[in-house]
């Protein structure tokens, strides 16, 4: 077994996956949503991504039971680009490892259209072939495709992501940029459906970030049906965005419109600074 490979693309399945756990222990056998009901309602809305009344705790040698979130629903339309925002250590990462399927909630109820690919903030951890094309068609080497299928997809990805001239360049040469967009290319080429980022250009500079989130953007799709659901702290990169989220000590504060959710945090911000300066 390829652990790399499975590190990339944790959750691979074609079938849509549904996490359900009760809302309480003493409420195990009547659960406000049964994973049918779910399904339906995304097909009938066409959401791509949905977590309802999501709680998770960490457990950890200090303390027995850590809640991290409290609480928290949302809902991603197929083929847009989202955004989840927050102060440091609100949970955003934790949300988005249980969409991935990396963490399971302690209560609550995950949606999220398959296959699915977690993107991580080191491209090293997940760049993993000598070159960009070995490394856009790793994936592909679980599934049966002919040879010119898997050239034919690794071009596609590539094109998608503005790489196409960097087909046969060593990934060692690239940048932290390039390599998240070599990352993306990779979830592109298994026809993705949803893309989960956690905030990949915070060590990237203005360039490469511009090229990350451009290369996300022109990935996403109604007619593909390719939708992102992005972590950032960059209130700037809400200008690309289709929605956002915006959370706060672990529960989801205001969900909606990129442009309102921004004046939202920048009124938040002055707040807090004219607090400060009182
Ligand atoms: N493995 C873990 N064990 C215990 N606590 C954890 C673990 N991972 C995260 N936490 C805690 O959970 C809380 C939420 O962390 P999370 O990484 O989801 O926040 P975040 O909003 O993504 O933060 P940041 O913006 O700083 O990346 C934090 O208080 C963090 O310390």
């Amino acid at each position: 077994m390829n652990l790399l490979c499975l590190t990339r693309f944790p959750e691979r399945v074609l079938a849509p996956v549904y996490v359900t756990v009760p809302t309480t222990t003493a409420t195990a056998t009547s659960r406000e949503y049964s994973p049918l009901d779910i399904f339906r309602s995304n097909k009938a809305q066409n959401f791509a991504i949905e977590g309802r009344n999501l709680k998770f705790s960490f457990t950890t040698r200090q303390t027995q039971d850590a809640p991290v979130l409290r609480d928290c629903s949302i809902r991603i339309p197929c083929g847009q680009f989202w955004m989840l925002l927050g102060p440091n250590g609100c949970g955003k990462s934790t949300l988005l490892k249980i969409l991935a399927g990396l963490l399971t909630p302690t209560s609550g109820t995950v949606y999220v259209n398959e296959p699915k690919s977690f993107v991580f903030q080191n491209p090293d951890h997940q760049v993993v072939m000598p070159t960009v094309d070995a490394d856009v068609a790793f994936g592909l080497g679980k599934i049966n495709f002919t040879n010119d299928e898997v050239r034919s997809r690794v071009s596609r990805a590539l094109h998608a992501v503005g790489l196409s001239d960097y087909m046969k360049r060593s990934v060692q040469t690239l940048s932290g940029g390039q390599k998240q967009r070599v990352a993306i290319a990779g979830a592109l080429a298994e026809a993705c459906k949803v893309l989960l980022l956690d905030e990949l250009t915070t060590f990237l500079d203005e360039t490469d970030q511009v090229g990350v989130i451009k290369a996300v953007r022109n990935s996403v799709d109604t007619s593909t049906e390719v939708t992102a659901l992005w972590v950032t702290h960059r209130l700037e990169e809400l200008h690309y965005a289709d929605g956002a989220i915006y959370m706060e000590d672990g529960k989801v504060v205001m969900h909606g419109d990129a442009a309102s959710i921004r004046s939202f945090i920048e009124s938040r911000q002055s707040a807090y600074i004219n607090q400060i300066n009182s």
